[in-house]
């Protein structure tokens, strides 16, 4: 395979390696997807996971934001989905329009992890995510570094024991008193996998890596030190301490424990190099808990997307100010962008960031 093309914006790479740098770098969490005209048209003709393990599809999506907003966006992250990782130890997904993902047979028991490979082979499972990775570097063509990502273990669970989305977790939560060996004989094994999917990830192409802990604010302070804490931090590093045996790029890792307010200091404590934020928290706050020891990635909510365009010009000022002139900021939301929202709004969302930043650090 030809080497890669030269990147020719290394913003996001120099903000997240916590060097001083020109301006706010800015990507978006679910940047390619359902508030998209041109993702509605690919997807009318093809199924959500079909897209995901075709890798031409897959990079054409993970592309569609990346041509439509141009210099606006300092990153790509590859399209795919967290819920890849259980399919590949052996569980069925489907995307059910208008539900989201659903397991036809959850885990109920663990008794079911019978239904599970006893070994998973990550790296075969997963080629279809390398090959994507691969070739959507070429077609980069060196415009933006590209992402590549996992869920965490907690989050992946969750989703495994209540076969998709839920309110509560109640059956996913009544795990952790009910089978509290198996729980974490269960998050052992998704972390095995994260661990060896991200380092392919890295090895096909990706240049930065995030893990998703959609749900870790639904652990209260104590069960999150339990039950994710060591779990993500595994991930980190192993995965920095794999990639240098490899002679890989050990590349930038961000955590986003979406809800974890109270785990804060712990989640600067844990190798990751930028920690990602939802809008409950206050970015000064942030700063003052971290001490600048990570980089800190966010954080307006998603729904402000929905006011009028000087409203979200207003909010994300605010929001570049309270990071700071000299702060390690990335800009993002609090969470992924939602499916109903403007494209334009978007667009006045990251050229405010990117204007603002570079005018206070001038
Ligand atoms: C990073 C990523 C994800 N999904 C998708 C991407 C693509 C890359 C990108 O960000 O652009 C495409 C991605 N994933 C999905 C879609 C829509 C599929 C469709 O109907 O076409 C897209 C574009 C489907 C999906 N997949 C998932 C949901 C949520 C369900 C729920 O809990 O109620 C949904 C709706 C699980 C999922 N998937 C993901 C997360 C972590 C981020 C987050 O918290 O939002 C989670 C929790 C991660």
């Amino acid at each position: 395979m030809a080497a890669f093309p030269p990147l020719k914006n290394d913003l996001i790479i120099r903000a997240s390696r916590g060097e001083k740098v020109e301006r706010v770098p800015v990507w978006i969490m679910r940047q390619a997807g359902r508030y998209l005209p041109e993702f509605h048209e690919v997807r009318k003709h093809h199924s959500f996971f079909e897209i995901c393990r075709t890798p031409e599809l897959a990079c054409e999506l993970t592309l569609q934001p990346i041509d439509r907003y141009g210099s606006l966006l300092d990153a790509s992250i590859i399209f795919s989905d967290i819920l890849v990782i259980p399919q590949a130890m052996g569980l069925e997904v489907q995307m059910v329009p208008g539900r989201g993902p659903v397991f036809p047979a959850p885990l109920v028991t663990p008794a079911d992890f019978e239904r599970m490979h006893k070994h998973v082979d990550v790296d075969k499972e997963l080629d279809y995510v390398y090959k994507a990775i691969t070739l959507t570097r070429h077609k980069l063509e060196g415009r933006v570094p590209l992402y590549g990502f996992t869920g965490a273990p907690w989050t992946l669970m969750a989703y495994m024991i209540e076969g998709g989305g839920s309110k509560t977790l109640s059956k996913a939560k009544a795990w952790l008193w009910q089978h509290p060996a198996e729980t974490h004989d269960l998050l052992q094994r998704i972390t095995d996998v994260a661990v060896t999917f991200l380092v392919g990830q890295v090895r096909a192409g990706a240049q930065m890596l995030q893990v998703f802990d959609s749900w870790a604010g639904e652990l209260g302070p104590y069960d999150f030190k339990k039950y994710s804490l060591p779990y993500i931090k595994q991930i980190s590093t192993r995965v920095k301490k794999e990639l240098k045996e490899a002679g890989l790029d050990v590349v930038p890792m961000t955590i986003f424990a979406k809800g974890a307010w109270y785990a804060l200091e712990d989640l600067t404590n844990i190798e990751y190099d930028v920690v990602s934020l939802d809008w409950t928290i206050d970015p000064e706050y942030a700063r003052k808990v971290t001490k600048d020891q990570v980089v800190l990635q966010g954080n307006m909510d998603p729904n402000t997307l929905y006011a009028p365009f000087d409203t979200i010009r207003e909010t994300a000022t605010r929001m570049v100010k309270a990071f700071g002139k000299d702060s390690k900021h990335i800009g993002n939301l609090g969470h992924g962008i939602l499916p109903t929202v403007d494209p334009e709004a978007l667009r006045v969302y990251l050229e405010t960031i990117q204007t603002v930043s570079a005018e206070i650090r001038k």
